[in-house]
């Protein structure tokens, strides 16, 4: 669970001191998510979410992600707004590591998103793509195709106790996509997510409510983006995330894809760049989730994401080539 810093009832009222947001009613630590600590926070105002940022983020980042936030909620793009405390200021220390409060989102994280979620979603990151094209600051993508290569050193022989000829497998998805050469290619480049899950995004039935977790979002192709959202929102795993039944579902990447257009209509060098983007994605993931699979002792509280899911979507990407395979 994802609650790695503990808070003692002295260091909250002493925090809280610091806010005009009246009495604490309820504060709970939150199991899901991996990478910071996560309170739900009721007082007679109303209901936040505290976060402690753990060690994956940068203490120099903070202000980057909570200016973000500030600027798409000004813009109306439903998404968690950071609360400044009596001086002004959102970003403060709490337990000896950076915090904030941030308002709670209404609304449900879909386990296994629908058709009509997914168009929902489409039109949603491109609305968060428009509200965030002038958004002043700008963040590299730590995570970005530079990364990949690094991020597969010394992990060969983990690939392949995971699955007999995976590392061959992946030696060759590096060598493509490192000969398309992502970064040099023309796309439009702003702010994305970079991390736009399920589990990142909020229905109240199928329409959608909004986004969380930022911590990941910086200046890259905006088709980037919407080739993360196609790995995460339209593939169907089986409970076992045994690759070789991994479906793509052509009416849910068709719907994504139709979403998106519906506000921001995509040009043609993204059009023709959705298949490399898609296939960097899962890479992406398939090597953040390899380090952590080999990385992660036994016993630790966070149990680590399969690789293989990501596997599974390379080998569909592997044969894409072009955008009407994922019904663009
Ligand atoms: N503003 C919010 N409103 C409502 N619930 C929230 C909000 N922010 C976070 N949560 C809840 O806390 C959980 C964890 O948050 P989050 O995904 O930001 O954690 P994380 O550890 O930083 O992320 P991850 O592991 O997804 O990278 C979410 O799944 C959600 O249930
Ligand atoms: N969304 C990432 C995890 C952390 O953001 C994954 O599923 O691998």
């Amino acid at each position: 669970m994802a609650v790695y810093t503990q808070v003692s009832d002295e260091a909250l009222a002493a925090f809280l001191d610091q806010y005009a947001l009246g009495r604490p009613l309820a504060f709970k630590g939150i199991a899901e998510g991996v990478e910071n600590s996560n309170y739900y926070l009721e007082t007679s105002t109303g209901r936040f979410i505290l976060t402690l940022f753990e060690k994956r983020v940068k203490a120099e980042d903070l202000p980057y992600f909570i200016g973000l936030k500030d600027h798409l909620a000004a813009k109306g793009f439903p998404c968690p707004r950071p609360v400044p405390g009596k001086d002004g200021q959102a970003l403060r220390h709490l337990e000896g590591r950076p915090a904030v409060i941030i308002t709670f989102l209404d609304g449900l994280s879909p386990r296994r998103p629908t058709t009509a979620q997914c168009r929902a979603l489409g039109e949603g990151l491109a609305r968060m793509h428009v509200a965030l094209t002038d958004f002043p600051l700008r963040r590299e993508n730590s995570l970005g195709p530079d990364s990949w290569p690094r991020l597969w050193d010394g992990r060969a022989a983990s690939a392949d106790a995971l699955q007999t000829g995976l590392a061959g497998e992946i030696a060759s998805d590096l060598d493509d996509i490192a000969a398309a050469g992502i970064p040099s290619l023309a796309l439009p480049r702003a702010t994305i997510h970079a991390d736009l899950f399920p589990d990142n995004a909020f229905f109240l039935g199928d329409a959608f409510s909004g986004v969380i977790d930022f911590y990941f979002a910086c200046t890259d192709a905006l088709a980037y983006d919407l080739a993360v959202c196609l790995n995460a929102w339209a593939f169907e795993d089986s409970p076992s995330g045994n690759s070789d039944v991994l479906q793509y579902n052509f009416s849910k990447g068709a719907n994504l894809i139709a979403g998106y257009e519906s506000v921001r209509p995509l040009e043609a060098a993204e059009r023709d760049a959705l298949p490399v983007l898609a296939r960097g994605a899962a890479l992406r993931f398939f090597l953040t989730r390899l380090v952590d699979w080999t990385d992660t002792p036994a016993g630790a509280l966070v149990k680590p994401k399969n690789p293989l899911e990501y596997a599974g979507r390379l080998a569909f990407h592997r044969k894409v080539t072009s955008i009407a395979g994922y019904g663009g």
